[in-house]
C-alpha cells in the first residue's frame, strides 16, 4: 500500500542508518503527497456536514475563539455523531456504497502542570529561545488565545555537536537560520513548536520510530517505559534519556505510542497539562473521548497508517512514517492550534502525510482496511495448516503475499480487535457474505471475470499516496462563523477527499468572523473551493 515502505516479507533486522551514519541535517518535507487515486468521489463530499443543513448552524461561542484560558473550552458542547455503521445510513468515507438491489451481505449488498513538569517546559522554551539568533520568538498574544499564522519557513541550520552523554557523537542538531522571514511572513506564533522536548510514553516499534525520526530533526525526546526498554532505547538512539510520566507532562510534545489499552489510563494520568498531546494508536473514538473527558486542551488524536508486524524498539527505523498517511482526528473540542502544530511534526519531522477523519469514521475505516486482512490473514494460516502440517512449505507468493500480517504482535493485536469489535463484525459479516457470493458464481466465467476486473480496477487506486504536484500552494480563506467543530470539519472534508492541507492557521477577528486559512497545492484548490462551497462555506481563494 505505501510504495516507500520496504520490503515486508523480510524481517528487516533495522530500518535506516545507525544514528551515527545518518545524514546530518533536516530532511526536506515531500509536501505534495497525498492519495489521488480515490479523489473526489461523490460519496465522500459533504461528509463533513451530514446532517446539517447549511445556514442552520445555531450562533455558539466562537470554537476559534480557542479552548485555553478564558476561551470558549468550557461553553462548548461535545456533539459527537453518533456511530456510522458500515451498512445503514450514512456514508463512510472509502467504503462501497450501495449498487444495484442486492441485499444482505454480498458483493452487491446494500450499504449498509507539576514542578518537575515546569522546569522541563522551561528548559525546552530557553532552549528554543536560545536558538534564535537575536533573541526570543516574539510573542504575539491577541485575546481570544489564537495567534496569527504559521511560522512560514521556518529555516534551521544542522550543526554536528558532541551528544551531552557522549553516546551518539554526530546527530545534528538545529539551529534556526538567519532569522530572515519571507515576504509575507506571519508573526512568529508563541506556541509555534521549535524542537524542543519530545516525551515519548511507550518506545516501541511505533514509539522507537518517532522517537529516531524527531531526534533527526532535532528534537530532544525522553521516554517513559519499562527500565529495561528504555536503555535499548537510548543504546539505539530512540531517546535521549529515560524520564517519567510526571516530567513528561512538561514537555513541549507528548506522544502516546503504548498499546491502546493503556493509552485511555495514560491520558487519565497526564491531566493536567497543557502540553500539545497526540497518540499513535490504531484506533481512535475512546482514546479521543477519553482525552476530552481528561480536559487535555491540546489534545489531537493519531494514528499512522505505517508499522509491521515486529514490535519492539529494536524494529524501529526513522523512515518508517516518510511517504505514509497519518490519520489525525479532530472534533469540535480540538485547538486549531494544536491540530496546526501536531499535522506539522507529522508532516515536516516524521515525513508523512497527515489526513484528518473523525474518530469514528476512522475506527470503520480501520474495521475493513487494518483489521479484517490481519484476521483473514490468521484464517488462511489457520486453513492451510489444517489441511498439513507440510502444507505451508508449499505455499507460493500470494500465499505469503497475504499472511505476512499473520506474524503480527499477538498482544498488540489481541488489543486492537477487542477495541474495534463493533466495527469488525460489521466488517467479517460484509466479508463472509462476499466470500459467500462469490462461491456461488463460481461456475459463471462471465461473473467471475467482473469481479476479477473491478478488484483491479479497486488495486490500483491503493496506496496512491504519490500525487503529480503543481509545485505551487494556494491559500483559501473560509471566514467561518461562531459555531463549534468548524475545524473537525474543514480538515476532515479535506481529509475525506484527499486534499492535502499543507498548512493552517487561524486569522484572528475580534469581530464575529474570524477566518481559518488552508494552504493547499493550488492543483487541487479548485475541488478544494467546491467541497468547501458545496458544504456551505463561503471559501474564498487567495494569493
Ligand atoms: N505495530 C504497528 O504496525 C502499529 C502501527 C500503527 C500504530 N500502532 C499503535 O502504536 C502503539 C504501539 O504499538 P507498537 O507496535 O509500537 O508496540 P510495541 O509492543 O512495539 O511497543 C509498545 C511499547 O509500549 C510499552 N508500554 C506498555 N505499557 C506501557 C505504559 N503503561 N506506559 C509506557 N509504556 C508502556 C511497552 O513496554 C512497549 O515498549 C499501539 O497503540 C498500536 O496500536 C501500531
Ligand atoms: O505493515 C503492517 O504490518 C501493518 O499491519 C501496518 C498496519 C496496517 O496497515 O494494517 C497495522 C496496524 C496499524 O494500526 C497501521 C498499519
Amino acid at each position: 500500500m505505501q510504495p516507500q515502505q520496504p520490503e515486508r516479507h523480510l524481517p528487516h533486522p533495522r530500518r535506516g542508518a545507525s544514528p551515527g551514519r545518518r545524514a546530518a541535517g533536516r530532511r526536506a518535507p515531500d509536501p505534495g503527497r497525498g492519495l489521488r487515486g480515490v479523489r473526489g468521489r461523490p460519496d465522500l463530499r459533504g461528509l463533513a456536514r451530514a446532517g446539517s443543513g447549511a445556514g442552520e448552524r445555531p450562533r455558539r461561542a466562537h470554537v476559534l475563539q480557542g479552548p485555553r484560558a478564558g476561551g470558549s473550552q468550557g461553553r462548548l458542547r461535545h456533539r459527537l455523531r453518533p456511530h456510522r455503521r458500515l451498512r445503514g445510513a450514512g456514508q463512510v468515507p472509502g467504503l462501497r456504497q450501495p449498487r444495484g438491489s442486492g441485499r444482505g451481505h454480498g458483493l452487491d449488498a446494500r450499504a449498509r502542570e507539576s514542578s518537575g513538569a515546569r522546569a522541563v517546559r522551561d528548559r525546552g522554551a530557553q532552549a528554543a529561545a536560545g536558538r534564535l539568533r537575536g533573541g526570543a520568538a516574539p510573542v504575539h498574544p491577541v485575546a481570544g488565545q489564537l495567534h496569527h499564522g504559521p511560522v512560514r519557513g521556518r529555516r534551521f541550520r544542522a550543526r554536528r555537536r558532541p551528544r551531552a552523554r557522549g553516546r551518539r557523537p554526530g546527530l545534528p542538531r538545529l539551529e534556526p537560520g538567519d532569522g530572515r522571514g519571507y515576504v509575507g511572513e506571519r508573526p512568529r506564533h508563541r506556541g509555534a513548536l521549535l524542537s524542543g522536548t519530545l516525551g515519548l510514553v511507550g518506545v516501541g516499534l511505533i514509539g522507537g520510530s518517532v522517537g529516531l525520526a524527531a531526534r533527526e530533526a532535532g528534537w530532544e525526546v525522553i521516554g517513559v517505559d519499562r527500565p529495561p526498554v528504555l536503555e535499548r532505547a537510548a543504546d539505539f538512539g530512540a531517546v535521549d534519556r529515560a524520564s517519567t510520566l510526571k516530567e513528561v507532562r512538561g514537555a513541549d510534545l507528548i506522544l502516546l505510542a503504548a498499546p491502546i489499552s493503556r493509552v485511555a489510563d495514560i491520558v487519565g494520568d497526564l491531566a493536567p497539562t497543557d502540553a500539545l498531546v497526540t497518540d499513535a494508536a490504531s484506533t481512535k473514538t475512546r482514546i479521543v473521548g477519553a482525552a476530552e473527558k481528561a480536559g487535555l486542551g491540546r489534545f489531537v488524536g493519531g494514528h499512522p497508517m505505517a508499522g509491521s508486524q515486529l514490535a519492539g524498539v529494536e524494529h524501529a527505523g526513522p523512515e518508517l512514517f516518510r511517504g505514509a498517511r497519518y490519520f489525525l482526528t479532530p472534533t469540535e473540542r480540538t485547538d486549531p492550534e494544536a491540530y496546526r502544530e501536531v499535522a506539522r511534526f507529522v508532516r515536516e519531522d516524521l515525513g508523512a502525510v497527515p489526513t484528518a477523519v473523525e474518530p469514528e469514521k476512522h475506527d470503520l475505516l480501520m474495521a475493513a482496511l487494518s483489521h479484517l486482512p490481519h484476521l483473514m490473514a490468521v484464517a488462511l494460516l489457520k486453513v492451510a495448516s489444517d489441511i498439513s502440517p507440510e502444507a505451508l512449505s508449499f505455499a507460493g507468493p500470494s500465499f505469503r503475499d497475504l499472511t505476512r500480517v499473520g506474524a503480527s504482535n499477538p498482544a498488540l493485536w489481541s488489543d486492537i480487535l477487542a477495541e474495534n469489535s463493533h466495527a469488525i463484525d460489521e466488517a467479517l459479516a460484509a466479508f463472509a457474505g462476499t466470500m459467500e457470493q462469490l462461491g456461488r458464481e463460481l461456475p459463471d466465467r462471465g461473473s467471475i471475470e467482473g469481479r476479477f476486473r473491478a478488484a483491479r480496477e479497486a488495486y490500483d487506486a491503493l496506496g496512491g499516496i504519490l500525487v503529480q504536484r503543481s509545485g505551487r500552494n494556494a491559500e483559501i480563506a473560509i471566514p467561518v462563523e461562531n459555531h463549534p467543530g468548524v475545524l473537525a470539519e474543514v480538515t476532515t472534508l479535506m481529509g475525506s477527499n484527499n486534499i492535502n492541507i499543507l498548512d493552517l492557521y487561524v486569522r484572528h477577528s475580534n469581530t464575529a468572523r474570524a477566518a481559518l486559512v488552508l494552504t493547499v497545492d493550488s492543483g487541487a484548490a479548485e475541488e478544494a473551493m467546491d467541497l468547501l462551497r458545496g458544504a456551505g462555506f463561503s471559501a474564498e481563494l487567495e494569493g
